[in-house]
């Protein structure tokens, strides 16, 4: 049953689709000859159309038996099986804290018991993760029981439970090419397809209709999870459109990277392509290719630790009119993961995409930053391999306060890198799959269109959001959050919150709900329904509460 209904002309539900006629408001602003800005106030109409039906949806891993990849599915299975575990502070539950669709909620809006929230998952018909169903490749054919223990991130009572489930998982040879990740690498690379690009690129397409057509999936998402690459040259002629990346890998040029190879694989399988690691894995080609086949891609490099904390808390300072100056971030690790990061060149996919995070929000305030203006900004990782998957980030952000002063404020985190990064990769395949079923039409436009190609609805999960050319990157955590929230919203034709809460600001007050009928138009569960702030009182006079009151 559906989490509420909305009551609304301008919101249909048929059998098959949630319609929502919606009033689109955005500002424009051109700068005049005066230097003054012209601000146009501008209302679009958009036709909703969100297909109700959840799908039954398979999501294979490219690097499935790596720490990531080996701990995602022993979630989905201890979820999927309820299980818990003992541990020295007691019994454990299965969960999926840290996914925004499974454990987040938001705010539904307000009504006479007060806000209502709800869990994201339930503002649209979403995939459950525990139907998702999961298959892989990696160069290591460990199988996944053994995986996980060699990841040395869950805890041993439940990778006991586990083992027998796991065992029969069996990663797919995947592509292997020396050149781009790590030397030290090199000892895991049992399990490769061998022949030429195209050969490759071929077995990859083989492999995904294989799982689709023998788990009688309706759709199969591909994510890369696997080690992080050095960065691609792009080069005329051999990546920058499609056609010369698609006869480059007939000629088997060596700069096509295997995560080029596996994304150029899945759009040509109509399978929608997420990378999860820093590099350039959609040079122009595979974006050119993307468009032209109407496949999502996403990316890139998981926003999970240090880099998330980073997109809020510089937000949060220059939005307070305080001026980060230095921001110094420093890591260490003893994972897999580390060990790849330890090469100079694949370090330096990490630190390109974890570099740039702060860039929008220095450049919305002309005030702190002149023209071109940066904090310092310093990226250091080291590998420990004593720390194994329980990441140190260690930060400092230097900024300065009113007249002359200076705020350091000083951050340590250690956390499980897998553990976190677990339920991101659950987020993007959820919200990919969600944004394949919504359609929209705009103004007087007469065909519905989808979310472009490239699906930048994904920039909250991503260290170095992919978006549109011409389209602004946003990394801001909570401006991120918002987007995906106001968009459901508009899908089921409610306006996004704007945290004005004018009807519990008047001193004379009036009712702001003409359109409301007697019974809630809101059908929420009994466990669900809010707790009443003990100031309300029904005439809607409230009484000030502050704490002297
Ligand atoms: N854990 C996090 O918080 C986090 C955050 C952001 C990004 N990432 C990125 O996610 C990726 C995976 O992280 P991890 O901790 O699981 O690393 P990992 O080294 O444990 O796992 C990667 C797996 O990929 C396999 N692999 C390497 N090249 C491959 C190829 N061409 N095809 C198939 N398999 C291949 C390896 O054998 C390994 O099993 C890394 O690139 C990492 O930088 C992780
Ligand atoms: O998400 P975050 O903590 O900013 O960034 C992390 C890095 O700092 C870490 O060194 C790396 O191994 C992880 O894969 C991840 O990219």
């Amino acid at each position: 049953m559906a989490a509420f209904t909305v009551e609304s002309p301008n919101v249909r539900y048929t059998d098959s689709l949630i319609e929502s006629k919606y009033r689109y408001q955005t500002t424009t602003v051109t700068r005049g000859v005066n230097g003054a800005h012209k601000v146009v106030p501008v209302e679009t109409s958009i036709d909703f159309q969100t297909e109700r039906r959840v799908p039954r949806l398979g999501c294979m891993l490219v690097g499935w038996g790596g720490n990531n990849g080996s701990t995602v599915t022993a979630a989905i299975l201890a979820n999927r099986l309820g299980l818990t575990w003992n541990t020295k502070e007691g019994l454990q539950k299965s969960n999926y804290f840290g996914s925004i669709t499974q454990a987040s909620t938001v705010l539904l809006g307000s009504g006479p018991e007060g806000d209502v929230y709800i869990p994201l998952k339930d503002l649209l018909p979403m995939v459950d993760p525990n139907d998702i169903v999961l298959d892989g490749w990696d160069i290591s054919d460990m199988n996944l029981a053994d995986a996980m223990e060699r990841a040395k991130v869950l805890d041993y009572d439940l990778q006991r439970q586990l083992r027998p489930h796991m065992e029969h998982l069996k990663p797919r040879p995947s592509i292997y090419i020396p050149d781009f990740i790590a030397a030290n690498q090199e000892s895991r690379a049992d399990n490769v397809i061998k022949g030429t690009k195209m050969e490759q690129l071929n077995q990859i397409r083989e492999d995904i209709r294989d799982f689709k057509t023998k788990n009688d999936l309706d759709k199969v998402i591909v994510l890369w999870t696997a080690n992080t690459e050095r960065f691609s040259d792009v080069l005329t002629g051999l990546n920058d459109t499609a056609a010369t990346l698609l006869s480059a890998i007939e000629k088997n040029a060596c700069e096509v990277s295997p995560s080029t190879l596996f994304a150029v694989a899945s759009i040509l399988e109509g399978s929608a392509y997420i990378n999860g690691s820093p590099q350039n894995t959609f040079v122009p080609g595979v974006v050119e290719l993307a468009e032209q086949y109407g496949v999502f891609i996403g990316g890139d490099d998981f926003k999970s630790g240090q880099t998330k904390i980073k997109s809020v808390l510089v937000d949060f300072l220059v939005n307070a009119g305080i001026k980060p100056v230095s921001i110094v971030s420093y890591n260490h690790l003893g994972n897999n993961d580390g060990k790849n990061l330890s090469a100079p060149k694949q370090f330096r996919s990490k630190e390109i995409s974890k570099s740039n995070v702060v860039d929008d929000m220095v450049e919305s305030n002309d005030i702190l930053y002149s023209d071109g203006e940066k904090p310092d900004h310093c990226v250091v990782i080291k590998y420990v391999p004593y720390v194994g998957d329980s990441k140190r980030a260690m930060d400092e952000y230097t900024s300065e306060i009113m007249m002359g002063g200076h705020n350091t404020i000083v951050v340590h985190n250690t956390c499980e890198d897998s553990l976190l990064a677990s339920p991101l990769i659950l987020d993007l395949i959820i919200l990919t799959e969600m944004c394949q079923r919504i359609k929209f039409k705009v103004g007087e436009d007469t065909e519905y269109q989808t979310f472009h190609s490239v699906l930048s609805i994904l920039s909250y999960l991503c260290k170095a959001p992919l978006v549109p050319a011409g389209t602004p990157v946003i990394n801001a955590l909570f401006r991120q959050k918002s987007c995906i929230e106001n968009i459901f919203r508009a899908c089921v034709g409610l306006s996004p919150i704007n945290h004005m809460g004018i009807e519990h600001k008047l001193s004379r007050p009036v009712s702001f709900s003409p359109k409301v009928p007697e019974q809630s138009s809101v059908d929420i569960p009994d466990t669900k329904r809010p707790r009443v702030a003990s100031q309300d009182i029904p005439n809607g006079s409230p009484i000030v509460s502050n704490g002297y009151h």
